[in-house]
């Protein structure tokens, strides 16, 4: 099967995105699908594969596979890019407009100059805070903040925030030494959390600045982690690094993030997106 693919990235974070207004995928096909596009040897290499989709709630749809094959609810990274996309290719002919995930509905802006979309702004939604809706085992409580989390023979405090999908977020020192290879892919698996979650590492530089690192879920250290650096922010606030309604610059190792978490709930993330090619997969598993 002969499958017409355009590859994009957000700060470094790259899917292989299929447009499903032009082409169609059988659902069974999905996982193997977006392990082939990943693989880096016998496939296209990316941290996963997105959908562009219709929708009948939203002007347009997305879905998300991590590289493992996996189905994630949300990706900020890819939200972007969709947003890109659509607008590029006529899938939508405003500069506002609704995405669909499998977790919400999002609305996007688009900063345009000379047909090419530059920017996106996306209004996330609210974060999700509740234990057992993030989701994480344990007596309900309205919210994980700071908590003592032992992972083998090391306690950190963990702040535990969902945007659609589940982020554990450790702040440190200095990213520089953070744990991320030897603790990511363990607390990635960990039984308390039901389907998994992403890893992030934060080091506060001011009122107003992160450093991020982050192991995802299903896809291992990425560039960057959009859904991830919304949900850090949210956390450095509920520890009382930053403060709400303020423009909060989060330092990637793919690049900078805004972020911003205003007063009627709503988290903000304003980014790049950028086509890196378009070809065709020749996908025979
Ligand atoms: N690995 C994530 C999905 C991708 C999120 C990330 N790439 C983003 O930009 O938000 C998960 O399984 O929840």
């Amino acid at each position: 099967m002969e499958i017409p693919f355009t590859k994009m990235h957000g700060l470094g974070n790259n899917y292989i995105y299929i447009d499903l207004f032009k082409f169609d995928i059988a659902e069974e096909h999905l996982t193997d699908l977006a392990q082939g596009v990943s693989d880096i040897y016998t496939g296209i290499g990316s941290d996963g594969m997105i959908l562009i989709q219709p929708s009948d709630a939203a002007d347009v749809g997305m879905r998300i596979f991590n590289k493992d094959g996996s189905e994630g609810q949300s990706c900020g990274n890819g939200l972007r890019c969709v947003a890109k996309y659509a607008y590029e290719n006529g899938i939508i002919q405003r500069e506002k407009f609704q995405i669909e995930t499998r977790a919400n509905i999002v609305e996007a802006e688009v900063s345009v100059k000379a047909d090419l979309v530059q920017e996106v702004t996306i209004n996330m939604g609210e974060p999700i805070l509740r234990r057992q809706a993030i989701p994480m085992v344990g007596e309900d409580t309205p919210q994980v903040v700071a908590e003592p989390f032992t992972v083998g023979d090391e306690t950190l405090d963990i702040t535990a925030v969902s945007m659609g999908n589940p982020h554990a977020v450790f702040f440190v020192d200095s990213i520089d030494t953070a744990p991320l290879y030897e603790l990511g892919p363990i607390i990635e698996k960990d039984q308390r959390f039901p389907g998994g979650v992403n890893v992030e590492f934060i080091e506060v530089i001011s009122s107003r600045e992160l450093n991020f690192q982050v192991w995802e879920r299903g896809s291992g250290v990425t560039q960057a982690c959009g859904t991830g650096a919304c949900s850090s922010v949210v956390a450095a606030i509920l520890n009382g690094s930053v403060q709400r309604n303020e423009d909060i610059i989060v330092h990637l190792a793919g690049g900078d993030l805004v972020i911003k978490w205003d007063d009627n709930g709503s988290v903000w993330m304003t980014g790049g997106a950028d086509v890196i090619a378009s070809g065709t997969y020749i996908f025979n598993r």
